[in-house]
């Protein structure tokens, strides 16, 4: 059983794309960082994406909707209490208010997963990201230690319980939105199988996410993080109250996702445009920053197996419809991705 640690070893990434600027130092990012205009432009488009309500006798059919509309909605009454969220918060905020060589100690490697740098994506652009981040897969005890020698248990008790919950969520979101396509439980038996309590079979990750404020972004030509596609199979995000998501629309363009009290925001990923044979979309989307405010999210990554073979479920969904991608395992599609970026899905076309 392969782990998702153990692909990313195998993937060299390269080390000049890791270290985050040092925002103690450097206030006014420096030209490497600026974006060209036509590439940030925003659609001011006032239409936002679906907010559905998971107490709804309805929510089913609505998340269905909203997925095939939009890619992604935000979800409230979703029943992950809010002393948690907070904490998670708090313990976000003591990690990157930390000085910046403290974080560097836990500096993601240039063959590893998890810990503090800049997000995986950061290789696939010329411009540079006005981002810090830190990766978490499983316990985080090791980093913590070295961050917190004599206070570390606080940060892995919080992590580990929120990933947790969200591992719940997830499934239960997943489950919900295979039955109300007609996959029936047969075909989804992999979901829930894999066990958080040994780092063997992890697979999902917990991202934070710090945009420290960029003092000159008039024009929003300084990007948090770039346009991307998720590659997980559902992405659950916290954004705090700060503007900065943006979604990208086909025929619209960018488009912001405000900030909603209490409320996730619910994406699909790659893996599950594969698996619904594009019924469903991966969407596109991206990060900007605020000129004089720190903004933080908190993005949880959940997938199948490694070892798992994506096949579009044809039956079910599309019916009769012949698969639109290869049929490939969860990690040969992580390699697809590290070597394709956005036209990953494209190149595994049939
Ligand atoms: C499970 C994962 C998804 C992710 C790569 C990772 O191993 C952990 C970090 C995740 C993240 C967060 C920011 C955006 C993103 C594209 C990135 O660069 O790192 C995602 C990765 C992904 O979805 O491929
Ligand atoms: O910060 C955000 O709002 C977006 C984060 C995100 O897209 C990610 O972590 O993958
Ligand atoms: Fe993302």
């Amino acid at each position: 059983m392969s782990t998702m640690n153990e692909i990313y070893e195998s993937h060299l990434y390269p080390s000049d794309r890791i270290v985050p600027v040092d925002f103690e130092a450097v206030r006014t990012a420096p030209e490497s960082y600026v974006w060209p205009k036509s590439d940030v432009f925003s659609s001011g488009e006032q239409s936002s994406v679906p907010v559905i309500d998971l107490m709804d006798p309805n929510a089913t059919e609505h998340i269905r909707q909203a997925l095939e509309t939009w890619g992604v909605f935000q979800l409230l009454n979703h029943g992950i209490s809010s002393s948690l969220i907070e904490e998670v918060e708090n313990e976000i905020r003591r990690l990157f208010a930390l000085p910046a060589q403290q974080k560097l100690k836990v500096l993601r490697s240039t063959h590893g997963s998890t810990g503090y740098g800049l997000p995986r994506i950061a290789k696939n652009f010329s411009q540079h990201l006005w981002h810090e981040g830190f990766t978490v897969m499983g316990s985080p005890v090791d980093h913590a230690r070295k961050l917190w020698p004599h206070d570390y248990e606080r940060f892995c008790d919080v992590m580990e319980n929120y990933q947790k919950a969200m591992k719940g969520l997830a499934e239960r979101l997943i489950r919900l939105i295979f039955l109300s396509l007609g996959i029936c439980d047969e075909e989804i038996r992999w979901l829930g199988s894999s066990d958080d309590s040994g780092s063997n079979n992890i697979t999902a990750a917990l991202q934070l996410n710090s945009y420290p404020p960029c003092p000159d972004p008039d024009d929003g030509q300084v990007m948090g993080l770039g346009p991307h596609t998720d590659t997980s199979l559902i992405t659950i995000l916290r954004q705090g109250d700060i503007n900065g998501l943006e979604i990208f629309k086909d025929g619209v363009g960018w488009i912001l996702v405000p900030p909603l009290a209490g409320a996730f925001v619910v994406n699909l990923g790659d893996l599950f445009q594969i698996l619904s044979n594009a019924r469903f979309r991966s969407v596109i989307h991206r990060a900007v920053v605020n000129g004089t405010r720190q903004r933080y999210s908190f993005a949880y990554f959940y997938d199948p197996p490694m070892d798992f073979v994506l096949s579009p479920f044809c039956n079910g969904l599309n019916s009769g419809q012949a698969p639109r991608y290869r049929s490939m395992t969860v990690k040969d599609y992580i390699s697809v991705k590290f070597n394709n970026f956005m036209t990953a899905l494209s190149s595994i076309e049939i």
